[in-house]
């Protein structure tokens, strides 16, 4: 008897080799375990594990708390070792290269510049080792074949007030690698109308943002951050799905979010760990891309994650069934949501993402 066979979906060695766009990633959330162990050792900074694979898997369980705001304690390590240029250069550099070799072709990664003063630094040093770091990490990475273009996004958080300095910091390194701006951090309590100075302020200067909203609260921020702040895409934003009632009837913010096509950075590892989903399985991510929302696929934090962007997919194949137009679609969809120039953008889909998926299809 003939046994029939499902076909297999892309394997984790296949997703790898193929381009893909992130959104989504922060600097700090996606340190090498080895190299805070060394940086610090460097500055006698204590840590809960004393081995790379020890400390990898301490960030996993601490992050897996279920609550955003006890996810977001484990930062106090990595952020306690980025405080000098030559940390900050490294972490930077090496963010690049893993990006790169889990064959990430386009990147935009976040980091809090107002983090990064406990020894001394200014924010324009904190920004330019960053953006060094990524250069150097770009052109060794161009070297070893697999060329990726990383673009940095300035972040304030959102419980401090200094958004509206890293605002004008972002545009200050406007042309030196910055290619836009973001609020996070605990989302309870701190909504973003609380920073309106700084989003007024980048929309005169004609500069892109992204905030996080609608992870860890719900319909609100997301309502806020488009129509008070005017996001033009929404970090995380998966609550969205509390506007679609049964039979997938769109609410009017819902439907404004899928109409204006609202890029959505959704972080499906990330929001299992902090309790905004219950499973990969049940991550709204699946209605979401049915309903043809314009649904990115991101990382969010590597480290606390312990996941990378091969691994994010990998997890939505084996969830959903997804194939290689589907990971495709989502790829296009990042690429098309990206912050740098248009011409840029269809550089990278027209000459890069879609011949390689050509050959996958
Ligand atoms: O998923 C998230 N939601 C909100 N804030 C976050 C998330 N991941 C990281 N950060 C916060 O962003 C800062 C700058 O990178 C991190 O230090 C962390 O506090
Ligand atoms: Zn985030």
């Amino acid at each position: 008897m003939a046994v029939s066979s499902v076909p297999a979906g892309p394997s984790f060695d296949e997703i790898r080799r193929a381009p893909k766009a992130l959104l989504h990633d922060h600097l700090d959330g996606g340190l090498r375990p080895a190299t805070i162990l060394d940086l610090a050792a460097g500055i006698g900074h204590e840590l809960p594990a004393a081995t790379p694979e020890g400390l990898g898997e301490w960030f996993v369980a601490a992050a897996d708390s279920g609550s955003l705001e006890r996810y977001l304690t484990t930062f106090a390590h990595t952020v306690a070792v980025m405080q000098t240029a030559d940390a900050l250069h490294r972490v930077a550099r090496e963010c690049a290269l893993d990006l790169a070799r889990d064959g990430v072709v386009y990147a935009e990664v976040r980091f809090a510049p107002e983090q990064h003063l406990e020894r001394g630094l200014s924010l324009p040093e904190v920004v330019e080792a960053v953006l060094d770091g990524f250069r150097a990490g770009s052109a060794e990475a161009a070297e070893q074949g697999t060329p990726i273009r990383v673009g940095t996004l300035l972040t304030a958080m959102r419980h401090a007030a200094r958004s509206m300095e890293i605002a004008e910091l972002s545009i200050r390194y406007r042309d030196a690698g910055v290619v836009g701006f973001d609020i996070a951090g605990a989302e309870a309590g701190y909504p973003p109308t609380r920073h309106l100075d700084a989003f007024e302020y980048l929309q005169r200067e004609n500069s892109h943002f992204t905030i996080h909203a609608g992870e860890a609260f719900g319909l609100p921020s997301i309502w806020q951050a488009l129509q008070w702040c005017g996001a033009d895409r929404l970090g995380h934003g998966v609550r969205i799905v509390d506007d679609i009632g049964p039979d997938n009837a769109l609410g009017r913010l819902a439907a404004y979010v899928r109409d204006k096509r609202i890029p959505l950075e959704l972080c499906p590892s990330s929001n299992v760990q902090t309790g905004a989903a219950a499973s990969i399985r049940e991550h709204p991510i699946g209605l979401l891309r049915d309903l043809r929302f314009r649904v990115t696929v991101n990382t969010d934090n590597r480290l606390m994650s312990g996941t990378s962007m091969s691994r994010e997919m990998a997890l939505l194949v084996e969830a959903f069934g997804y194939g290689w137009p589907e990971l495709q679609w989502f790829t296009v969809n990042a690429m098309k949501s990206a912050f740098i120039p248009f011409d840029e953008r269809l550089a990278l889909i027209n000459d890069v993402i879609k011949p390689a998926y050509a050959k996958l299809t």
